[in-house]
């Protein structure tokens, strides 16, 4: 365990020493006390107590207990406020950790088990980290000191206790096995109930139209009633060697006052020495209780350090350390093939080469591959097979943050943040100025609906931006992808049926935006890439026929064959009306 912590919180572990010796002095200092009423008993029982003495020890306490205080809060302070600082950067460094990591991770990782470590996993490793890791050096240094402080009063009677101690804890060690294991299995129940609450919550529109609510609705109450019973279970099991360790702890005390007894009788041992070591005892046996709270503690730590130790394993995309910077924008497919599972092939042998400045037009049925090739060439993934490059380097070289300056995005379903408008669109820029945001939003035609809300630009969007219509939500998209100004732009044209104002102001936003990139377009209408430099069909991840729309129409294969479908369609459509 403690590999995994100074795994994850390195070399900044140290500034845990000084708050670690405050403590350890404050616990070295509570022995005063105890001392200070073994010195008093001792005098009390041979007749040698004094005012004088008495007036001295209570003095001694008093000191003790102030000094202590100021060492004590100096060092639960420093603990705290150290431990939250660590814990805030680990937060800071695992989320920047998952955006490095391929989408495949996400893939194979539900959103509840990734949202249970960054907030479960790393507020349990805080709260022990602030808060629980004071108490238990306290008390397993005043354990120690107590126990060894026994062994010079009288070594036969501490031998006893230490047989007890010694039975004591392997029944603790027993019980806190099965709570990390039932601790194990709530946390996956929890990771899946919060998957599914997300589901729940995300999906309320699907949920309501399709009226499958109450559906979903028992399978969370299921995930709840698993939660409740692993509780439950956890109680039950844990019970006996819970209860049997509290038996043996609290048994010290009779077990060590039976021993001295029997040795005080014998004459092996004074009265003072006896009553000492029984008030020794008492604290020994109220710290092997209090202990059995902090090694549960302790448990918990272990698995949540386990947890984000195994997330932070996950090895990002690889790239050369040093900065490699794109010329050209030129994209080349060589004999790609890509499974998203190492299992099912989705891409098999796919070879093309875009130039500089063109645009390609993906099409094929549905499922045949078009949003995987956009996927792989902003290396949302690595190739299983082949090699793609861009401006002749193959992006496997390219730190990933790094390509994606390279690179815009304007997909049907585009992820706009909580935050105002112009926030939004300043996304695709950082440094982009009011001026700038502005010609943005006119040249993608959404300036004229931006300034009719009542708060314009500063209006806040709610999540993923739903207080938009369809065609509102893709202009401010392309808004910022036209502030982005990347040279490779991937374009995911929309399925949904737009007003013809609607339709005519995309259109002309994005031709605004494809002007001079070299531009990958996943159509679903064919009528719209009939000018385009190459149309590649796609069909069960195979490239099956590639040219213009001219050359391909000529060959009265599968793309001539899709235009007449479509052709069909819309006289259907015209005739139906
Ligand atoms: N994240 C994923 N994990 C596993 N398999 C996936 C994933 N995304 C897509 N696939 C599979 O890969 C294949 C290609 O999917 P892709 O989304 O590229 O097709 P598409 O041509 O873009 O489809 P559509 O036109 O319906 O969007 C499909 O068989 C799909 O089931």
């Amino acid at each position: 365990m403690l590999h995994s912590i100074k795994k994850l919180i390195g070399d900044k572990g140290r500034q845990l020493i000084v708050p670690i010796v405050l403590m350890s002095l404050d616990a070295i200092g509570s022995l005063v006390m105890y001392l200070m009423l073994y010195f008093t008993v001792v005098h009390l029982l041979s007749g040698t107590l004094s005012g004088t003495l008495v007036r001295n020890y209570t003095i001694v306490c008093l000191i003790s207990v102030i000094l202590r205080l100021i060492i004590y809060r100096s060092g639960y302070f420093l603990c705290f406020s150290r431990g939250a600082k660590m814990c805030s950067n680990l937060r800071l460094q695992l989320a920047n950790h998952y955006r490095s990591l391929s989408l495949g991770y996400f893939n194979q990782n539900s959103s509840g088990y990734l949202l249970t470590t960054l907030t479960k996993d790393l507020s349990n490793f805080e709260l022990v980290l602030t808060h629980t890791l004071p108490s238990i050096i306290k008390t397993l240094v005043m354990g120690v000191l107590i126990l060894t402080g026994t062994f010079f009063i009288n070594w036969k009677l501490a031998l006893a206790e230490c047989v007890v101690i010694l039975i004591a804890l392997p029944i603790l060690h027993q019980g806190n096995v099965l709570v990390e294991k039932y601790g194990k299995m709530k946390r996956d129940l929890t990771s899946k109930m919060v998957s599914i609450v997300l589901e729940y919550i995300k999906g309320m529109k699907v949920f309501k139209s399709a009226n499958m609510t109450s559906t979903h609705f028992a399978r969370m109450s299921d995930t709840l009633e698993d939660i409740r019973k692993t509780n439950v279970q956890a109680e039950v099991k844990t019970a006996v060697p819970t209860s049997m360790y509290s038996i043996v702890a609290n048994f010290l005390l009779p077990f060590v006052l039976l021993i001295g007894s029997y040795l005080f009788l014998g004459g092996s041992i004074a009265s003072q020495q006896l009553v000492a070591f029984m008030l020794m005892s008492l604290a020994l046996s109220a710290l092997l209780i209090a202990f059995e709270h902090s090694y549960g503690l302790l448990k918990e730590l272990r698995l949540a350090a386990f947890n984000l130790e195994q997330a932070f394993d996950t090895k990002p995309l690889p790239y050369r350390e040093e900065q490699v910077t794109l010329k050209h924008f030129d994209v080349a497919f060589d004999h790609v093939s890509f499974s998203y599972n190492l299992q099912t092939e989705v891409l098999h042998d796919i070879g093309f080469h875009a130039k500089e400045g063109s645009t390609t037009a993906l099409i094929g049925p549905s499922g045949s591959g078009k949003s995987t090739v956009a996927n792989l060439i902003a290396r949302f993934f690595d190739v299983t097979k082949g090699s793609i490059r861009i401006g002749g380097k193959d992006i496997r070289q390219l730190n990933p943050d790094g390509l994606l300056q390279y690179i815009s995005e304007v997909f049907q379903e585009n992820t706009l943040l909580s935050d105002t408008i112009y926030n939004n669109i300043k996304a695709g820029r950082e440094n982009a100025t009011e001026e700038e945001i502005i010609s943005a939003a006119k040249a993608a035609h959404c300036h004229e609906f931006i300034v009719k809300l009542p708060k314009g630009y500063q209006t806040k969007l709610s999540e993923g931006g739903n207080t938009l219509s369809g065609g509102e939500k893709q202009r401010i998209a392309i808004a910022r992808a036209i502030l982005k100004d990347a040279p490779i732009l991937l374009l995911d044209e929309s399925t949904a049926s737009l007003d013809a104002d609607n339709e005519a102001k995309i259109n002309q936003a994005l031709d605004h935006l494809m002007k001079g990139k070299t531009v990958f377009v996943i159509a679903h209408r064919l009528n719209t890439i009939q000018n385009a430099d190459q149309i590649i069909v796609l069909n069960d991840g195979k490239i099956e026929e590639m040219g213009t729309h001219d050359m391909l129409l000529k060959k009265q294969g599968h793309y001539y064959a899709m235009v007449q479908e479509q052709q069909k369609a819309k006289e259907w459509i015209v005739k139906g009306a």
